[in-house]
């Protein structure tokens, strides 16, 4: 049964929240008609569910209104206006943020005013007043240093006021907001980065920012890299359509920042007003806090000026029902949608290969390799990068003495492809049959395959894959060469290899860290930008194209030319297991949360609404039932039984950023964990499952 007050199709139940900038089309001084298009603004983002809406600086008065701010009836309007937004509010979903001139102690402050549900949450005036250049704030404004008193009265009530306020919402884990203004985040240190160390996720800056030549850019820059630094959301609204131009013009450019990633802009230079919104991993927040822990020890160092900061609390009503998230969730977190990008990964991942295996080469002064090649994709790949290898080190690639090796299993197509790529890459070429030496194992030690009965277990499967490595290591001995692994990251946190004397060991592995996608992806990669020749090439699409499987377990009868097992009929689609693999070790999300991410990136939908530059092969689609079982299968063969096979792997470089399963690289853990709190929170979180 699901749970109602979660519902699993609603962005607030998997840690996010909806944000929403706004930019009104402002009359100066006419602060009435400003709270008027503020409160439309409002009304739109409460219908879309947002938690905060945010609005630019002094936009209840405008913002260029330069000496009129010294004058009562504008600042008594100002507060007019104040008044009825805040009533007002009372039927809307969002925390609001709004600018306004405000008089406390016979100073005038510019204020961000956060008002939630007919109440004045608390008054936040600017640190920081410009006065260079274009400005003149100190003319007519007191910075928030200036003020005596950390509460103030308004509207009736006694409300906390100072930069220092954080405002938490206690029905919504990890949404606490601060806001600053416009010039805060053009210094050195802005009030944001205090905020963020004490614990806001969400901060917000009410601008009003002028547009000049290239400021655009320069503003994108401070809000993304304000974002990164304190891993936060940085919302940022510029005063846009209204302004006066006595002077200056306006762009209206809002902007929404996650951890340096931006989810969405408005369109600047607009007539109309405007309103953006973005959903907010908060929880991917917090959890990239957590493991960054240098962001504590920076915490620490301002242990006394964080503990001096407020917390107001609110009890925000999150928003009832299914509200779909509204962010794409990219496919392949490991090979992005953007061609340029996925080029430049592909450039990368394939540098940092080779030049591990150079240096291992170098430093050992051994000048060959043995790889046993299957014509499959991973031994594929391992032997472009020692190709390359050796091109960089100036030694001929017939210095990469390559094997294939068919056994019980090997299909034609295989054989022919490994042949057939190892001629086209220029390696020293042998095939060496290991059905002798597997059946004088398998007689030794009792197996019923040696007295033809067709048992075709594991010991089966592993004494194939022994004896491959075997022969590899002992070749290694008698050429004076390293044997090079080639087992992925996929494989690895599922646990499929084997272990020890299998393809689990070699002397270095180039693949370690490369997930299943993004080899089939360097592979393509290799293929579009012409590397090798056109016999290779036509050899790496063929390889492609062939289904993945171990080869371990023959066909009964039949067609003998294609692969006889599926590896992904028994351990799940890799599309989906990468999926898997990137969420759970890169951010430790829940079961849940990873399979509503899953459910977002890969659910069926209209032809016209696929992502473009989706790689190829990538257009299937997965019902939430497909991707909970494979999650499942996911969750047990990695924390319940394949943990010992990564405390013991080979040497081999961090490639990306999304992990390295090495105990000596990116993930430690103990090999005799359970599954059980995984599996629970699936079976209890995500419906549709037996
Ligand atoms: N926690 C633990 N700590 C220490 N040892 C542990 C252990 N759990 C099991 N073991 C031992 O390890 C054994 C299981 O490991 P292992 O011997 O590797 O055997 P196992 O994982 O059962 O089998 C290897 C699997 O990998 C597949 N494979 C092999 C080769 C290539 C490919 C491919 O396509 O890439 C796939 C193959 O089809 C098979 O399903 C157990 O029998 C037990 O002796
Ligand atoms: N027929 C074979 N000849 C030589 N080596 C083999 C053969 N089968 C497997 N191996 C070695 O064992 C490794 C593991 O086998 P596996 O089937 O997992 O890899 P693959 O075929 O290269 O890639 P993939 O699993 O992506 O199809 C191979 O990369 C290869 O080094
Ligand atoms: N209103 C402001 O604080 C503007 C100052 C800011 N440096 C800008 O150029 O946009």
């Amino acid at each position: 049964m699901e749970d109602t007050a979660r519902p699993f199709f609603s962005l607030y139940t998997h840690g996010f929240a909806r944000v929403a900038v706004g930019i009104p089309s402002v009359r100066v001084a006419d602060p009435s008609a400003n709270a008027e298009r503020t409160l439309q603004l409002a009304r739109r983002a409460s219908e879309a569910g947002a938690a905060l809406a945010l609005f630019p600086e002094l936009g209840i008065s405008a913002y260029s209104n330069d000496d009129l701010f010294h004058q009562d009836a504008l600042l008594d309007a100002t507060v007019a206006a104040l008044a009825g937004l805040v009533e007002a509010s009372r039927e809307l979903t969002p925390l609001l943020l709004v600018g306004a001139p405000l008089r406390f102690e016979q100073k005038l402050f510019n204020c961000a005013v956060a008002i939630y549900r007919g109440r004045v949450l608390g008054i936040a005036p600017k640190s920081y007043l410009p006065n260079y250049r274009e400005f003149y704030e100190k003319r007519q404004f007191a910075p928030a240093r200036a003020a005596l008193a950390r509460e103030v009265v308004f509207l009736g009530s006694t409300v906390p006021f100072g930069p220092d306020l954080l405002f938490e919402a206690s029905t919504l884990p990890n949404f606490t907001v601060h806001a600053e203004i416009c010039e805060d985040v053009w210094t050195p240190i802005p009030p944001s980065t205090y905020a963020a160390l004490a614990g806001a996720t969400v901060l917000a800056n009410l601008s009003a920012s002028n547009i000049t030549i290239g400021k655009a850019e320069y503003r994108r820059a401070l809000c993304a890299g304000q974002s990164g630094r304190c891993i936060a959301a940085y919302l940022y609204s510029a005063a846009g359509p209204g302004e006066s131009t006595t002077d200056l013009a306006w762009d209206g450019d809002a902007l929404i920042y996650e951890n340096n990633e931006l989810l969405a802009e408005s369109e600047r230079f607009a007539s109309d007003e405007q309103l953006i919104l973005g959903d907010i991993d908060l929880e991917r927040l917090a959890q990239d806090r957590m493991r960054t822990t240098s962001f504590a020890d920076a915490a620490a160092d301002h242990r006394e000026q964080l503990r001096a900061m407020r917390r107001v609390a609110f009890e925000f009503a999150v928003p009832a029902g299914a509200i779909a998230l509204d962010r794409a969730v990219e496919r392949f977190p490991y090979v992005p949608n953007d061609p340029l990008k996925r080029d430049e990964r592909c450039y990368e991942a394939s540098n940092i290969q080779v030049h591990g295996l150079m240096k291992r080469l170098a430093s050992t002064g051994i000048e060959r390799v043995v790889i046993g090649v299957s014509g499959g994709l991973d031994s594929t790949q391992a032997l472009i990068v020692a190709a390359r290898t050796m091109d960089r080190l100036g030694l001929p690639r017939a210095n990469i003495l390559a094997y294939t090796m068919p056994g019980f299993a090997t299909s034609s197509t295989t054989l022919h492809n490994a042949h057939a790529l190892m001629g086209a890459l220029g390696a020293t070429a042998a095939e060496i049959d290991i059905r002798p030496s597997c059946m004088q194992m398998l007689r030794d030690i009792g197996h019923p395959y040696a007295s033809g009965q067709p048992v075709y277990d594991i010991t089966f499967e592993n004494v194939q894959a022994g004896e491959r490595t075997s022969h590899l290591f002992r070749l290694a001995n008698y050429h004076n060469a390293l044997v090079l692994g080639t087992g992925d990251l996929s494989e690895l946190a599922l646990g499929w290899a084997t272990y020890g004397v299998g393809d689990h060991m070699s002397h270095y592995n180039v693949n370690a860290s490369v997930p299943k996608t993004l080899i089939q992806h360097l592979i393509r990669w290799v293929i579009d930008s012409g590397q090798f020749d056109a016999a290779a090439n036509v050899t790496l699409q063929s390889i492609l194209d062939t289904e993945i499987s171990p080869e371990l377990v023959p066909h009964d009868a039949g067609d003998q030319s294609k692969p006889a097992q599926s590896t992904q009929a028994t351990i799940g689609p890799y599309e989906l297991q990468d999926f898997n693999l990137y969420f759970i070790t890169r951010y430790g999300f829940r079961p849940s949360k990873v399979a509503f991410l899953s459910y977002n990136a890969w659910h069926a939908r209209e032809r016209g609404e696929w992502p473009l530059g989706l790689p190829e092969g990538s257009r299937n689609a997965y019902d939430l039932a497909t991707i909970r079982r494979w999650l499942h299968v996911f969750l047990f063969r990695f924390f319940q039984i394949s943990q010992f096979k990564r405390s013991a792997v080979p040497n081999g470089p961090k490639v990306g950023s999304g992990g390295s399963l090495s105990p000596r690289g990116d993930w430690r853990a103990p090999s005799d964990s359970t599954a059980d709190a995984w599996l629970a929170e699936l079976r209890a979180n995500v419906p549709g499952g037996e």
